[in-house]
């Protein structure tokens, strides 16, 4: 058994979002292996801050069972975050259901959800000791479908500017080149969590120290150390850190280097045309590398997934790479 969904990317490529069918009702959420709740826009969602999402109705599932007390508080690295009460309805993802899945209904979100029209809550992919419900921890949509998985896996696939996909229980090697490159995952914080054994910019050499890192498909950007930040823009002429921004930019017109993160045997190139992320509409474009804000690991987000094929390995508990 398994599943397959596809991955549209809002504009920019700012996040992905996937068709989940809750107790028969479908909204898009953002599959985010950053955290470990499943929450979305609801009816309990204040009608000022439902605005054009598109809301998840408890009362019109046959499946649905209320968790009565039960709460959940969740808030994000950028800052953003929501809260509220606990139910269990059957999920399906791409053909995979899972039964008595707890769903968590927003009775409040941050402004930030608010005016993301097209995002109507998240389906979190890390491990399920980074659940916030309350008074008993939840188990994530993950972790519940594993044990009937062909494999306990599920797959990456994140594209620029065009769908992609999330694949739940199965490898497609079509998807991607060569041979997978595992590396082992220490999920003791809950994240998918592993060690970078040095950079690369442009066609220079790997250097720098090792560093521990997280696979954050919720994160948009790729967010490294300041040292190694430093050193990437030094070698883009017109690139500056700009507080109006909120990050480095440079002249769209500058020719951006790749960087190569080499994790364990394998070479993981992300290519300057991604790391050329967005215009700002004046002449210069926003970096796709910036500041991790010095939180102890970096953060590889979309930036990063999009130029790899990446196995989430429940079951062994490991990370695998691949070139596109
Ligand atoms: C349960 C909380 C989850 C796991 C939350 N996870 C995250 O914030 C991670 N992922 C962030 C999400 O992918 C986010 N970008 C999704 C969008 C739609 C808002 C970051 C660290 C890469 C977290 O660590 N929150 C921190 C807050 C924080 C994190 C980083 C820096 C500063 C502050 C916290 O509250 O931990 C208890």
């Amino acid at each position: 058994v398994g599943g397959d969904v596809t991955a549209t990317p809002e504009s920019d490529d700012n996040e992905y979002l996937c068709p989940v069918t809750i107790g028969g009702q479908t909204l898009n959420l953002d599959f985010d292996s950053g955290s470990s709740d499943l929450w979305v826009f609801s009816t309990s969602t204040p009608s000022s801050e439902q605005q054009s999402h598109t809301i998840y109705n408890p009362a019109k599932s046959s499946t649905f069972k209320e968790l009565n007390g039960f709460t959940w508080q969740i808030s994000y690295g950028d800052g953003s975050g929501a809260s509220g009460t606990v139910g269990t309805d059957t999920v399906t993802v791409g053909g995979l259901t899972v039964k008595n899945q707890a769903v968590e209904l927003a009775t409040a979100v941050s402004s930030e959800f608010v005016t993301d029209s097209a995002n109507n809550g998240l389906l979190g992919l890390a491990w399920s000791n980074l659940n916030t419900v309350e008074p008993t921890q939840q188990q994530t949509f993950f972790a519940n479908a594993g044990p009937q998985l062909q494999q306990n896996v599920f797959t990456a696939d994140l594209r620029h500017d065009q769908p992609g996909s999330y694949d739940f229980g199965f490898i497609d090697t079509s998807k991607f080149q060569g041979n997978l490159n595992y590396v082992p995952v220490d999920n003791s914080q809950g994240f998918w969590q592993f060690t970078v054994d040095g950079y690369a910019v442009g066609d220079g050499a790997t250097g720098g120290n090792s560093f521990s890192a997280i696979a954050d498909t919720g994160t948009t950007l790729l967010l490294l150390d300041d040292n190694i930040v430093s050193d990437y823009y030094s070698q883009i002429s017109s690139a500056q850190n700009s507080n109006s921004a909120g990050g480095f930019v440079f002249d769209c017109t500058e020719d951006v280097p790749d960087l190569t993160l080499q994790i364990g045997d394998y070479a993981a190139v992300v290519p300057g045309s991604l790391l050329n992320f967005s215009q700002n509409g004046d002449g210069t474009c926003f970096g796709g590398i910036q500041s991790d804000g010095g939180q102890g690991f970096a953060i590889l987000g979309d930036v990063f997934l999009k130029a790899q094929f990446t196995v989430f390995d429940q079951g062994n508990v490991q990370l695998g790479f691949a070139p596109k």
